[in-house]
C-alpha cells in the first residue's frame, strides 16, 4: 500500500478517530513499543526482583498504560506489587522526568520516605531488558541543596524497618554514571563556552520549555512546566545546555498523540510540499506537527490552536477545519491537483527527488508507466521503479529479523566472532520496518577487514541480494552496501537491506547513528555542537572549536567503547534504543 493511501484511510470524523485511540493501543506507536517490552520478556522467569516490592506513581510519563505494562513485568520477574503506598514497598518508580520538588508536591509530604528507593522508570526498563537488577546509582530522585538542610523525615506517609538511605548513594560522580562508571572531569566547558557563540537554533532538536505541560495523569502535575521537572539524571557534573532536549527525553513518555486526527493530514500536507520542493513550506508544516504532537490535549478550538507557540493564524484555521470537518480542503485540492499527484508519485520512486520528479512531469510524463517506457532512468530508479509497491510497503518486525539472521549466518560462515545486528527501527523495537540496517563489526578490531565483499558476494550467489542500488561506498573506515534482498519461499516481498561494515573502535558511534531516529540523531548533534563536541557514525570528538558555525579545530576523538559512553560523555542518563523513537 502507498504511503499516502494509508494516511487517507483515516478519513474518519475527528471525534471518532479520537475515540478509536483511547480504545486501540495499535494505533499509538509509542504505546505498541512498551507493549513490545511486554512480549519480549513474557517468557522469562529470572526472579531479578525477588523480595523486592515496588509502587509506581502514575504521573507524568507513566501513564496508567505503561503503570499496567510495568506491573506485569515485575510479577513476572518475580516482584511484588502495591497498589498503594505500605510499610512493605522497597522501591517506588517514578517518571524519568520527575524532580524532588514535584515529588513532594504529589506525595503531599516535605520529604520522601527515606526507607523507600525511589527510582526512574528508565531504571526499571533496564532491568527488564538486562534481565538483572542494575545498580539504582544514578537512577534515584535526587534533593537539592535547598532541600538537604531541610531533610527532616518528620511528616512522610510510608515507614518501613529497611535503614538504608536511598540518598546516600548518589554523592560522587562514578556512581552516577550507569552502565560506564567512568567519572568524567568537566573538561569540555571551557570549549562549550567558546563554542556557545554562533550557532543556529533548530527549533525542532528541543522542546521549548514555556508553558508546555508535561503531565498527564495527575492533576497535582498538569499545571507545571517542564523546565522545572527536567533534570537530566545526574550522570556527572555536566550541565546541559539550556533547553529541554529530545535527546534527554525518553520517547516512551509521549505516549500519545491526541490530536492524531490533525497532525496525519498536516504531515501529508508537508510531504506534498516536499514533492514539490517547497522545502519552506514543507518545513513549516513539519514543525507544526511536532508542535502538535508534543501538545497533550485535544484541540477543540481555533483558540487553543492560535495559542501553541509555533501555530500562526493561518495554520491554526487549517487545524479548525480538520477539527470542524475532518478534511483539509487545501489537501485535497492539491492531492487531486495533477500534477502534484504526479509530483508525489514520483517521489515516491527510490532514487528520485522533487527536482527529478519535477524534470519528469516537464517532459510530459504522467504515469510510472510512462516512466518505464519513456523516461531517462539511472539505474537505481529502475531498481525503485521495479519494485514501486514492494519498497513502499513496511515489513513486519519478524521479516526483520529473519533478513538479519540471513545476513548473519552468511557473515559467521566467512569469519567467526563476527558481530552482526540490526539497527534503525528495527533495534528501536518498531512493529514495522521500512528497511533493515545490518552493521557488522569484529571485536578483535581487525578480522572484519575483507569480510565486506565476500558477504555480498555470498549473499547474491544464495540469491538473496537481488538488485544493488549503492554496491560499495567508503566512507573512511566504514564501508556500506544499499541494495534489494529477498528471503527464499513464495510469496515473500522484496525488501531494502543496508549493510555497513565497521572497525570496531567505530563500533558504538555507528550504533547509536544507525539506531537512530533521524530525529534523535539531530538532537545529539545539535547538543553536542552546543557542548564543544562534535559526534557522527564515527567519533565523538571534544574541544572542537568553531566559529560562526563552521569548525575551525575538529578537535580530539574521545574513547567510546559502548553506547553508554557517549551518553556518559554527553552527560545524559543512557537511553536503550526504544526511549530513542522520537
Ligand atoms: N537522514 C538520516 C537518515 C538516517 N539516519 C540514521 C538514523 C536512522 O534511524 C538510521 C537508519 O535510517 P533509515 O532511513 O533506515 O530509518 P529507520 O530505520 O529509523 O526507519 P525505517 O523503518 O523507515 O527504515 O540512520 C540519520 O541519522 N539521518
Ligand atoms: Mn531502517
Amino acid at each position: 500500500m502507498h504511503k499516502q493511501n494509508r494516511v487517507n484511510d483515516a478519513n474518519d470524523h475527528p471525534r471518532k478517530r479520537q475515540r478509536k485511540n483511547e480504545v486501540g493501543a495499535e494505533d499509538k506507536p509509542n504505546l505498541g513499543d512498551t507493549k513490545d517490552e511486554n512480549v519480549q520478556s513474557a517468557a522469562v522467569n529470572d526472579n531479578i526482583f525477588k523480595n523486592l516490592t515496588f509502587f509506581i506513581l502514575q504521573a507524568g510519563g507513566l501513564t496508567k498504560a505503561r503503570c499496567d505494562i510495568f506491573r506485569n513485568q515485575i510479577f513476572k520477574h518475580g516482584g511484588q506489587h502495591e497498589k498503594n503506598r505500605t510499610p512493605n514497598i522497597t522501591h517506588m518508580i517514578i517518571d524519568d522526568k520527575m524532580d524532588y520538588e514535584k515529588l513532594c508536591k504529589i506525595l503531599k509530604v516535605e520529604a520522601p520516605p527515606p526507607n523507600v528507593k525511589i527510582v526512574k522508570s528508565m531504571w526499571l526498563s533496564m532491568c527488564i531488558k538486562q534481565k538483572e537488577l542494575v545498580p539504582t546509582n544514578g537512577f534515584e530522585v535526587q534533593m537539592n541543596a535547598s532541600n538537604v538542610k531541610e531533610k527532616n523525615m518528620s511528616a512522610i506517609s510510608i515507614a518501613g524497618d529497611q535503614s538504608k538511605d536511598s540518598t546516600k548513594e548518589e554523592k560522587t560522580c562514578s556512581n552516577n554514571v550507569p552502565a560506564s562508571g567512568t567519572c568524567h572531569v568537566d573538561k569540555y566547558k571551557k570549549d562549550a563556552v567558546l563554542n556557545a557563540q554562533g550557532e543556529g537554533d533548530d527549533e525542532s532538536d528541543y522542546m521549548p520549555s514555556d508553558g508546555e505541560e508535561d503531565c498527564r495523569n495527575s492533576d497535582d502535575m498538569i499545571k507545571e512546566s517542564s523546565t522545572s521537572s527536567f533534570r537530566p539524571t545526574s550522570v556527572s557534573p555536566r550541565k546541559l545546555p539550556k533547553g529541554n532536549w529530545v535527546c534527554a527525553q525518553s520517547s516512551l513518555q509521549k505516549t500519545y498523540n491526541a490530536n492524531q486526527h490533525i497532525t496525519e493530514k498536516l504531515e501529508q500536507l508537508a510531504k506534498t510540499y516536499q514533492s514539490t520542493n517547497d522545502r519552506w513550506r514543507a518545513m513549516t508544516y513539519q514543525k507544526a506537527v511536532a508542535a502538535l504532537k508534543r501538545y497533550d490535549k485535544e484541540i477543540t478550538s481555533w483558540e487553543q490552536a492560535k495559542a501553541i507557540p509555533g501555530i500562526g493564524a493561518s495554520l491554526a484555521d487549517k487545524i479548525w477545519e480538520i477539527v470542524e470537518s475532518g478534511e483539509l480542503r487545501k489537501l485535497n485540492e492539491l492531492s487531486s491537483a495533477g500534477d502534484i499527484a504526479t509530483l508525489n508519485l514520483f517521489t515516491n520512486i527510490w532514487g528520485a527527488g522533487p527536482t527529478t520528479a519535477r524534470a519528469w512531469v516537464q517532459q510530459g510524463m504522467r504515469s510510472l508507466e510512462d516512466l518505464k517506457t519513456k523516461a531517462n532512468l539511472t539505474r537505481q530508479q529502475k531498481v525503485g521503479l521495479k519494485y514501486y509497491d514492494e519498497l513502499l510497503d513496511r515489513m513486519p518486525r519478524e521479516e526483520a529479523a529473519e533478513i538479519e539472521a540471513t545476513v548473519k549466518e552468511a557473515a559467521l560462515s566467512i569469519q567467526s566472532g563476527l558481530i552482526a545486528m540490526a539497527c534503525g527501527s528495527y533495534r528501536r523495537g518498531k512493529k514495522t520496518c521500512g528497511d533493515v540496517d545490518v552493521l557488522i563489526t569484529h571485536p578483535d578490531g581487525h578480522s572484519h577487514k575483507g569480510v565486506f565483499n565476500k558477504l555480498l558476494v555470498k549473499l547474491k550467489d544464495q540469491g538473496f541480494l537481488t538488485d544493488d542500488l549503492v554496491s560499495h561506498e567508503e566512507v573512511g573506515n566504514q564501508k556500506k552496501y544499499l541494495g534489494v534482498c529477498k528471503l527464499p519461499g513464495a510469496g515473500r516481498k522484496h525488501r531494502r537491506l543496508d549493510i555497513i561494515v565497521v572497525p570496531h573502535s567505530e563500533f558504538a558511534c555507528a550504533l547509536m547513528y544507525f539506531t537512530g531516529s533521524a530525529h534523535f540523531n539531530r538532537s545529539m548533534r545539535h547538543l553536542a555542537t552546543k557542548m564543544g563536541m562534535s559526534l557522527n557514525e564515527h567519533s565523538l570528538n571534544t574541544g572542537v572549536v568553531r566559529k560562526n558555525g563552521e569548525k575551525i579545530f575538529k578537535g580530539t576523538p574521545v574513547s567510546t567503547p559502548s553506547e553508554e559512553a557517549i551518553f556518559a560523555e554527553f552527560g545524559l542518563p543512557y537511553r536503550p534504543p526504544e526511549e530513542r523513537d522520537h
